[in-house]
């Protein structure tokens, strides 16, 4: 029996684009987001997969980038469940800020602190250890218990709140997690024994 887990990042969103930092505000996918939304379904539906259950966040790039991976895998009627605890990273103070703008204000060394270490949260915003601890309990509680249950299980999300689930799958140390990059639209694919170990990790484009 095949108990599979596909985590995908949303397609490029219009905040993306625009460089800035995005967390818990809600902008659409960018014309290329949803290019890339469509790419991800049809390679997907390539690989023939059946899926039973799929998860998103409650932000909108991410709900559109699954609605259109389904579409393009010809699925209707699908079960698909909303929770916040799969958002973005709060970016706290920083949301709405530009990238650049931020390096040049506070220094390249600290901006990649916020963004990419594992426990030194953003002013105002959670680290990648806030959001984990929202996002491991949920995915403990809900969804790897349905992955345990057998099929393939879909999961919607974001750069950082996928990040804590990655560095989890994967037994990534907080070393490793600070080089990890998730990129949009891009499956990566987890297989399950009956154990809940994983047994194999891919990564498809
Ligand atoms: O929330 C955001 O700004 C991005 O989607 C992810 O940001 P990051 O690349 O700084 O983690």
């Amino acid at each position: 029996m095949d108990r599979r887990l596909i985590l995908v990042r949303h397609g490029q969103s219009e905040w993306n684009l625009k460089n800035l930092f995005t967390g818990w505000k809600n902008p659409g996918l960018t014309e290329k987001g949803v290019e890339e939304a469509i790419a991800a379904g049809k390679l997907l539906k390539s690989r023939g997969y059946e899926i039973e259950l799929c998860y998103t966040s409650a932000l909108t790039r991410a709900q559109r980038t699954l609605d259109l991976i389904l579409e393009n895998m010809d699925i209707v009627n699908m079960t698909i469940i909303r929770n916040q605890a799969l958002n973005e990273r709060d970016y706290g103070d920083l949301a709405g800020l530009n990238k650049d703008d931020a390096r040049e204000k506070w220094g390249e060394e600290q901006v990649h602190i916020w963004r990419r270490s594992y426990d030194t949260p953003p002013p105002g915003g959670e680290s990648l250890k806030d959001t984990a601890e929202r996002v491991l309990p949920y995915y403990e509680a809900e969804i790897a218990p349905r992955v345990a249950d057998g099929g393939t299980i879909l999961v919607a999300a974001h750069g950082n709140s996928l990040r804590a689930l990655v560095m989890k799958l994967e037994g990534l140390t907080p070393e490793q997690i600070l080089k990890r990059e998730i990129a949009t639209g891009k499956p990566i694919i987890y297989d399950f024994d009956a154990d809940g170990n994983v047994t194999n990790v891919e990564n498809i484009e």
